[in-house]
Parts: C-alpha cells; sequence; structure tokens
C-alpha cells in the first residue's frame, strides 16, 4: 500500500506541483484491497435507512397486485360514450362488484381496483350524469386510467440489489412489497480521535495559547451520517508513547481516522507512533488545498487516515477520502465525485499546482453562478458555515476570472436523500 501512494515520474510535475500525489491517484491507492466487513444483522424497515443491503431482494408478488384506478371517476365496460347504467359506488379498499356487464359503469375512486369487465376509468370532471341517473362519458382508450397490475415491479423480477446504501426511497419500494425488515450489513465500527497539545475538549474553559477541538465533534457526526458507528477515542497530545498506546488498541476497529499531527515537525507524532503501535503507513503530499498532507495506513484490521489538523482541511479530507473509504468497507460503491457545471461570479489569484476546493455561495440566476465566501484559510470555519459547498478548481488552473467554469459541490445534494 505505502509504495502505491509515491507519485510516479509520468505523474509528477505534469499538471500539479513536483512531488504531489493527485487526489485520484492517493484515494486509488487507499481504496486498494479494501474489502466489506463481513457480518449481518436483519433490522426492521423502521431502523434501515442508512443501512448497507445485504443480499439481493426480489418481489414474491406483483406491484400493484391489482389493476387499479388513477382517477376518481368511473369505470367503463366499453370505449364508447353511453349512456350507461351505473351499477355501485367503490372506494379504495372495497372489494368492488364481482362483474360489469356491457351498457354498465361503476363508480369508482382512485386506488379502487378495477372490476371485471372495465376496460377503462373516465375522469369524473368529463362524465355527466344525465336526468334519470345514466352516465355520459368521453370516448376512451382502452386501459386509460388504469395501473396494470405488475406494471411497478413484476412478481419475482428484482427489487434492490446487495450493497445499495437505503434511503427513504428504498424504504418506499420494499414496504410495497410486503417487506417488515431486511438483512444489511453490519455497520462499520470506525475509531475517531484528536491530537494536539494545544486543543481543548468541547466546553472546557480557554487557558492560554489554546484553542477547542472542533474537528472530533464535525469528523464524529460526518462519519456518523455515512453509516459507521464512531467510537470517541479522545483527545490526545503530542505524546508519541500516548498516541501510541491509544492506537494499539484500536487495531480491531474497521477504521481509524485522527486529525492533526500528520505534518512531518517534530510535534507531529501520527506517523511514527502508528508504527511503534505496530502499523504501517506513509506520509503523503496530495496536490490538493486544502488538505495537502496525510497519512494512511494499516493497523491490525484497521484501515488508518489521519487528516490534517486545520479544520478545513480535514473536512475536505474526510469528504474526498474518509467518505469513499467508508463507503467501500461498509459494502457499498463509493459515489463518484461529480459536481455541478458552475461559473464563477469572480475570480481570484492562483498558482496551478494543487486542486483547491473553496467554501461557495450560489448566485441567484438562470445559470449557476458560483462565489467564493470570505477570505480563503483552512482554519477559518465560517465561511464554511455561510457556504451552500464546496467549488472545486482543477490543479491546472491558474488566475481564475469571473465567467470561468467550476466545479460545484452542494453541501446537501439537491433533495439530501442519501
Ligand atoms: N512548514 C510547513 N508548515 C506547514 C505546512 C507545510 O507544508 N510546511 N502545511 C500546513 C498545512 S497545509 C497544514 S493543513 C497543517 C497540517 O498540520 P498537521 O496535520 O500536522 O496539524 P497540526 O499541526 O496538528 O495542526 C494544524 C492546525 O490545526 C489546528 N488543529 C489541529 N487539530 C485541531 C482540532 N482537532 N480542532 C481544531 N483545530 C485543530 C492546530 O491547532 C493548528 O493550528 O500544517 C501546516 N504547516
Ligand atoms: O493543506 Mo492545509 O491542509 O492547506 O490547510
Amino acid at each position: 500500500m505505502t509504495s502505491k501512494l509515491a507519485p510516479s515520474p509520468t505523474e509528477a510535475g505534469c499538471d500539479r506541483a513536483p512531488g504531489l500525489v493527485s487526489v485520484e491517484s492517493a484515494r486509488a491507492a487507499l481504496l486498494d484491497g479494501v474489502t466489506p466487513v463481513s457480518g449481518q444483522a436483519t433490522v426492521p424497515l423502521s431502523l434501515a435507512a442508512g443501512r448497507v443491503l445485504a443480499a439481493p431482494l426480489r418481489a414474491s408478488f406483483p406491484i400493484p397486485p391489482f389493476d387499479r384506478s388513477a382517477v376518481d371517476g368511473y369505470g367503463l365496460t366499453g370505449s364508447g360514450a353511453g349512456p350507461f347504467s351505473l351499477v355501485g359506488s367503490y372506494p379504495a379498499g372495497s372489494h368492488g362488484p364481482r362483474h360489469v356487464r356491457p351498457g354498465e359503469a361503476v363508480r369508482l375512486l382512485t386506488g379502487a381496483r378495477i372490476p371485471p369487465g372495465v376496460c377503462a376509468v373516465a375522469m369524473q370532471e368529463g362524465c355527466r350524469i344525465e336526468a334519470g341517473g345514466r352516465l355520459r362519458a368521453p370516448v376512451l382508450a382502452d386501459g386509460e386510467n388504469i395501473r396494470r397490475c405488475g406494471e411497478d415491479v413484476a412478481s419475482g423480477a428484482p427489487l434492490l440489489e446487495a450493497g445499495i446504501r437505503l434511503d427513504p426511497r428504498h424504504l418506499a419500494l420494499l414496504a410495497s412489497a410486503g417487506l417488515c425488515e431486511v438483512p444489511v450489513r453490519r455497520r462499520t465500527r470506525v475509531a475517531l480521535l484528536s491530537s494536539g497539545d494545544e486543543l481543548l475538549a468541547p466546553g472546557a474553559p480557554l487557558r492560554e495559547a489554546a484553542i477547542h477541538d472542533s474537528n472530533r465533534p464535525m469528523l464524529a457526526a460526518l462519519l456518523a451520517a455515512s453509516g459507521a458507528e464512531v467510537v470517541d477515542l479522545g483527545l490526545l497530545p503530542d505524546r508519541r508513547d500516548v498516541i501510541a498506546g491509544a492506537l494499539a488498541g484500536a487495531g480491531g476497529f474497521d477504521a481509524i481516522v485522527a486529525s492533526g499531527g500528520v505534518s512531518g515537525s517534530e510535534a507531529d507524532h501520527l506517523l511514527g507512533a502508528l508504527r511503534d503501535a505496530g502499523g504501517e503507513g506513509s506520509w503523503t503530499a496530495i496536490a490538493l488545498k486544502p488538505g495537502k498532507p496525510l497519512v494512511f495506513g494499516q493497523l491490525g484490521e484497521a484501515r488508518c487516515l489521519f487528516l490534517p489538523g486545520n479544520p478545513v482541511a480535514a473536512l475536505v479530507g474526510a469528504l474526498l477520502f474518509a467518505r469513499p473509504l467508508l463507503a467501500r468497507l461498509a459494502g457499498h460503491a463509493p459515489r463518484p465525485l461529480r459536481g455541478l457545471p458552475a461559473r464563477l461570479a469572480a475570480g481570484w489569484q492562483r498558482k496551478p499546482g494543487r486542486e483547491e476546493f473553496a467554501p461557495a455561495m450560489i448566485h441567484d440566476g438562470e445559470e449557476l453562478f458560483v462565489e467564493r465566501v470570505g477570505r480563503p484559510g483552512s482554519a477559518r470555519l465560517t465561511p464554511l458555515v455561510a457556504a451552500d459547498g464546496l467549488l472545486r478548481v482543477g490543479a491546472t488552473a491558474g488566475t481564475l476570472r469571473a465567467g470561468d467554469m467550476v466545479e460545484f459541490f452542494p453541501f446537501d445534494g439537491c433533495f439530501g436523500l442519501a
């Protein structure tokens, strides 16, 4: 794993600064050989959102299970305009008549079973009841306004493939197929820690030269939203032996995620501590801004991903690397990272060499226009909070001008279902 992360001679220096590894090849190296966790559970539908389906599911009956009316109206026995004699009224859920004979029509509400003999349903808005109670209807095509048995899913057809991360849409499909519980993979277990002598636990009173640990709550929430069970290993000092001790007990997790202490100064002990704990790993400089220094490794069963300490860099690293790692471990395909094409509302001076992600806001308009929020900086959280998402600039881009195309990644997707 380590050697694969070294930049190849062809890679270095072509579209990024020499010696830096592209995000793409770093991600490929991180995911190389990662297999899904074993172990399954059966969970009720009410707890299945966010879990990964462990086995393919098929429909044991057609959906819908019977022909039914798509509208409030009248079931007709022929396509002609009538007049028809009305022979009853049937709401959704009722049995309906045994048979409707030629020349007859039946009142049907949306969702009602189509009785034998009915070949189309006329919407009530287009119908008229004559004096004497007979029905006049528009001429209809055979099958109009009828939802056919099995038109959504045929009996025995595949419902969902294994490896799908279930979201509210899937729960609706599974419920409509009569399922109340589903087989899912066990959740991945991720250990999370922060390191740094300058860090204070959330809520602790400020002391001189210290700041609060803002990465741990952010990363814990982000990893949990990716479906992982997060175990907090806490806040560790800049002491190699203490960090090694904490890591040594974490080899049974599926992944260990840390932030801080990865840039290689005399106070950065994560990589050394990983080795002391019996693991292996390597330091990598990624062609990424923010988020250049990164440590990947392995300790026992656990894949290790140590992110930089600056909070925006930690977030970007978690989105680009931890998310796909957790997806692969959880047994579903990492979602391809594809942003929306957007135009810059304003440019800025920059040097080519590193792919860049910046907090950005959407401008109203017919086209998607985005603009960086606030002053750039990997330690500034307020632009991140004010932003609608992150914009991405490719590594080769130099100074940017208003109107240039970039990619935009909204934080909440469009509807945020998954
Ligand atoms: N001479 C160089 N110095 C630095 C470079 C470089 O290339 N040459 N890179 C800079 C970049 S870029 C980053 S990012 C950081 C990464 O450093 P570390 O991962 O070793 O992180 P620390 O030094 O521990 O912390 C950096 C910064 O972030 C603060 N921090 C750390 N953890 C947290 C936390 N949990 N919550 C909030 N803030 C945190 C820490 O106090 C530092 O201010 O290195 C640069 N330096
Ligand atoms: O790359 Mo650092 O990760 O810019 O803040």
